[in-house]
C-alpha cells in the first residue's frame, strides 16, 4: 500500500510507535476483524536479524542508529557530571528488540501502590491477569535445574500460553551453580516465588527467550504472526513529528485530536484517526510528542515558540530509572565466562549450538547465565539517626510514604542484585553502552551489579526546540537524593561480601597474588574495598539500568498526573499514552513485562469502551 493510499485510508485508531506497548496494542485490537488500525513506526522491521535474534550479540546494537535512538543524559552532577547513554530501540518493537532480556519481576505490594495513588483497577489482581495474558513461562530443563535450582517459581503465577517466552538460563561457566549456595550460606532465603510480595532471595534469572534461545521480543512475540491480517497496516520508517491539535474552543470543551502528521522519504504527510490516537513512543518519546503538540508546560512552551493547547507542567517530569553500580572480580583460570567467547573457537562453538537449536551459552546474553536476589539493606544502616533523617528531606509528596514504608521494612527489597559470569566496563559503559561489556583486558570475570529498585530521585526530559528533529533534553538525575547514593554504597560492600563468601569465593582469584591487579587499573580502585572506595566507585560507575518511566504519569492531574486510570490524556479528546511513561513509581526488577501487561490492559479497557 503506498503512503497515498495510507492518508486517503480512515483507520478507528492510529497508534504512534511501533514498539513493546504499541505493537501489544495492534495485536489485540486488531484480533476484531473491523477494527482498522494504523501504526506508525520511525524505525524499521527486523524480524530476521541475528543481531537481535541472537541474545548475546546484543551488545552491538547501542550506538547504531539503525537499532537505537543514541540518546544521551545531561551531565549528572551526581555522578560527578557524567553524561549517560541513554539507548532506546528505533526498531519495530522498540526497546525490546534490544533490550537485556532479562525478566526478573515486580511483586505484588508495589502493584498495590498503584491503586493507592489514585488509579482503580490498577493493581496486583489486574496486573496479574495480564501479565499471564502476555506470557508463556518455559519450565526449567533438567540440565537447567541441576545447575540453578528451580528458584521455587510458583507456575500459578505465570502464563502458559501467552506470546512472550520465558525461559531459564542456559548456562557453561563452572561457577554457575555456586550462586544459590552462596546466597544460602549469607542467610538469604528462596522459599517464595519472586512475585509474592514481601519476596527476598535469591532465583535463577528468567530471560526473554523461546526454549531453543532465541530473543522473544514484541515484533517476534506480537506482530510476527498477525503481519497479514488485512485491518492492520504497519508503516516503518514513519517519523511522527507531531500530533494537530484542534484546542478546546474550537473543538469545545476539550482539545481534539485532528490528525497525525509524520515524515517519510523527507516528505510530510497527515493521517487521522476516526476514534483516537494512542502515543505508545516510550518514556522519552512520548512526552517530547505531547510537548511538540502543545501539550505540556505552558512557560517552556511559548519560550520555544510552540502553541499552547493545554497547560500541564507534570508532561515530561517524574522521570525515575534504576541506576546500578557495577563490580567485577577476576575468576580463576576455567570458568568459561563471557570473555572466553572472544576466543575464535569458543565463539564458532557457541554460534554452532546456537544454530543447531540447542540454545548454548549465547541464548541467554552476554552475561551467559544469571542470577539476582532481593535485598533489604536499608532495614540494617536504618539504625542511624542522620541517615534516617535524610529521608525525605527533598521528598514530601504523594510517593515517599511509600517509599519510606519501603526503606524501613525488612521485607520489601531496596536493592536488587544480578550475578553473571562476565566482566563490565562501567567507566566506559556510561558513555557509550556498547562498551560496558568490552572489559578491556582479557581473562576471566565475576560480575554482579547492585540495583536501586526504588529511587527517590526524580529527573525530567523535555523539548529543547520546535524543531521535531532534535533530541529532548534527558535528564534522570540520578542520585540526586542522599539515600539512593546511600543505599548503592551498602549495595557495593555486600557484592564484596557476595564474592568473599563460599561456596563462590571458591571460583574467584586469589587476590593477594598479584593478578588481581588487573581490575585495580582499570577500575582505578584497590582490589579491597572500603568504604571510601565503595562512595568513589558509586560516583564514578553508576550507570542506569535504561529503565526510565513516569514521564506521563499516571496520576490525578493535581497530584502531577498527564494521564487518568484509562490513560486519557487531561485536557485532550481522542489521545491515550500505553507505554512506560504511564507508571507514575517505578517497581522493582526489570520492567519489559510490566510494559507488556500495561498494553493488554489498555487493550481491554479500549475494547470495552469502544464495545469491540
Ligand atoms: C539497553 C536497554 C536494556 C534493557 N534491559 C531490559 C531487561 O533486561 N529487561 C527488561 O525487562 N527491560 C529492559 N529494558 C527496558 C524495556 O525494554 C523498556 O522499558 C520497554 O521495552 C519500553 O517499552 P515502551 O513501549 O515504553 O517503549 P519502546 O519499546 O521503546 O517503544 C517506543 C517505540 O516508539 C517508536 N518511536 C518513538 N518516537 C517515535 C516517533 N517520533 N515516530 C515514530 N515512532 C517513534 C520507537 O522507535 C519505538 O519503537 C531495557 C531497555 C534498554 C534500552
Amino acid at each position: 500500500m503506498s503512503v497515498q493510499d495510507i492518508e486517503s485510508k480512515s483507520y478507528d485508531f492510529v497508534i504512534i510507535g511501533g514498539g513493546t506497548a504499541g505493537l501489544v496494542l495492534a495485536s489485540r485490537l486488531t484480533e476484531n476483524p473491523d477494527t482498522h488500525v494504523l501504526v506508525l513506526e520511525a524505525g524499521t522491521s527486523k524480524l530476521d536479524d541475528p543481531k537481535i535474534n541472537i541474545p548475546a550479540l546484543f551488545t552491538q546494537l547501542y550506538e547504531d542508529p539503525e537499532y537505537d535512538w543514541c540518546f544521551k543524559s545531561t551531565p549528572q552532577h551526581a555522578l560527578n557530571n557524567r553524561i549517560i547513554a541513554q539507548p532506546r530501540g528505533k526498531v519495530l518493537g522498540g526497546s525490546s528488540a534490544i533490550n537485556f532480556l532479562m525478566a526478573s519481576p515486580a511483586t505484588a505490594s508495589e502493584f498495590q501502590h498503584w491503586e493507592e495513588l489514585g488509579n482503580p483497577g490498577w493493581n496486583w489482581e489486574s496486573m496479574l491477569q495480564y501479565y499471564r495474558k502476555s506470557e508463556t513461562f518455559n519450565p526449567p530443563t533438567a540440565e537447567q535445574a541441576a545447575l540453578y535450582g528451580t528458584g521455587n517459581y510458583d507456575r500459578s503465577l505465570y502464563g502458559s500460553d501467552g506470546p512472550v517466552q520465558l525461559t531459564m538460563p542456559i548456562g557453561t561457566a563452572a561457577s554457575d551453580a555456586a550462586w544459590q549456595p552462596t546466597l544460602q550460606a549469607l542467610g538469604i532465603p528462596s522459599d517464595k516465588d519472586p512475585r509474592v510480595a514481601g519476596s527476598l532471595g535469591g532465583w535463577p534469572m528468567l530471560k526473554y527467550t523461546d526454549s531453543t534461545g532465541k530473543r522473544s521480543y514484541a515484533a517476534s512475540a506480537y506482530y510476527a504472526s498477525i503481519a497479514g491480517r488485512p485491518n492492520l497496516t504497519v508503516l516503518t520508517s514513519a517519523y511522527v513529528t507531531k500530533m494537530l491539535l484542534d484546542p478546546p474552543e474550537k473543538a469545545g470543551g476539550l482539545a481534539k485530536v485532528a490528525g497525525v502528521s509524520f515524515i517519510l522519504d523527507k516528505v510530510e504527510h497527515i493521517v487521522r484517526a476516526t476514534k483516537e490516537t494512542i502515543l505508545a513512543g516510550g518514556s522519552y518519546m512520548s512526552p517530547k510528542l505531547l510537548e511538540l503538540s502543545g501539550v505540556g508546560s505552558s512557560s517552556l512552551l511559548q519560550k520555544l515558540g510552540i502553541d499552547v493547547v493545554v497547560d500541564n507542567a507534570a508532561v515530561g517530569e517524574n522521570l525515575q530509572d534504576h541506576p546500578m553500580v557495577p563490580l567485577i572480580i577476576e575468576a580463576q583460570d576455567g570458568v568459561m565466562g563471557a570473555e572466553s567467547f572472544r576466543q575464535p573457537e569458543v565463539l564458532q562453538w557457541a554460534l554452532n549450538e546456537w544454530m543447531s537449536g540447542r540454545g548454548g551459552p549465547l541464548s541467554s546474553g552476554i552475561n551467559g547465565t544469571s542470577f539476582f536476589s532481593t535485598q533489604s539493606i536499608a532495614h540494617h544502616i536504618g539504625q542511624s539517626p542522620d541517615f534516617m533523617q535524610s529521608i525525605g528531606t527533598n521528598r514530601d509528596d504523594e510517593h515517599s510514604p511509600f517509599l519510606r514504608k519501603l526503606l524501613s521494612s525488612d521485607s520489601e527489597a531496596d536493592l536488587q542484585f544480578s550475578f553473571a559470569p562476565a566482566g563490565f566496563d562501567p567507566y566506559k559503559g556510561g558513555e557509550a553502552l556498547s562498551r560496558l561489556f568490552t572489559h578491556p583486558d582479557p581473562g576471566n570475570y565475576l560480575g554482579s551489579v547492585a540495583v536501586l529498585t526504588h529511587p527517590f530521585s526524580r529527573g525530567s526530559v523535555h523539548v529543547t526546540s520546535s524543531d521535531p528533529q532534535i533530541s529532548p533534553s534527558i535528564d534522570p538525575n540520578y542520585l540526586d537524593h542522599p539515600v539512593d547514593f546511600e543505599l548503592l554504597v551498602q549495595g557495593v560492600l555486600f557484592m564484596q561480601k557476595v564474592f568473599e563468601t563460599k561456596p563462590l569465593a571458591d571460583y574467584v582469584r586469589d587476590r593477594e597474588d598479584g593478578s588481581g591487579k588487573k581490575i585495580q587499573e582499570s577500575f582505578k580502585i584497590p582490589t579491597r574495598i572500603d568504604r571510601g572506595i565503595a562512595e568513589k566507585l558509586v560516583r564514578e560507575g553508576t550507570i542506569p539500568s535504561w529503565h526510565p518511566v513516569g514521564t506521563c504519569a499516571m496520576l490525578p492531574r493535581e497530584k502531577g498526573g498527564v494521564v487518568n486510570p484509562q490513560l486519557k490524556v487531561y485536557g485532550v479528546d481522542g489521545l491515550r499514552v500505553v507505554d512506560a511513561s504511564i507508571m507514575p513509581v517505578l517497581l522493582r526488577g526489570n520492567i519489559a513485562s510490566v510494559v507488556y501487561a500495561i498494553g493488554e490492559k489498555a487493550a481491554d479497557i479500549i475494547k470495552e469502551e469502544y464495545n469491540l
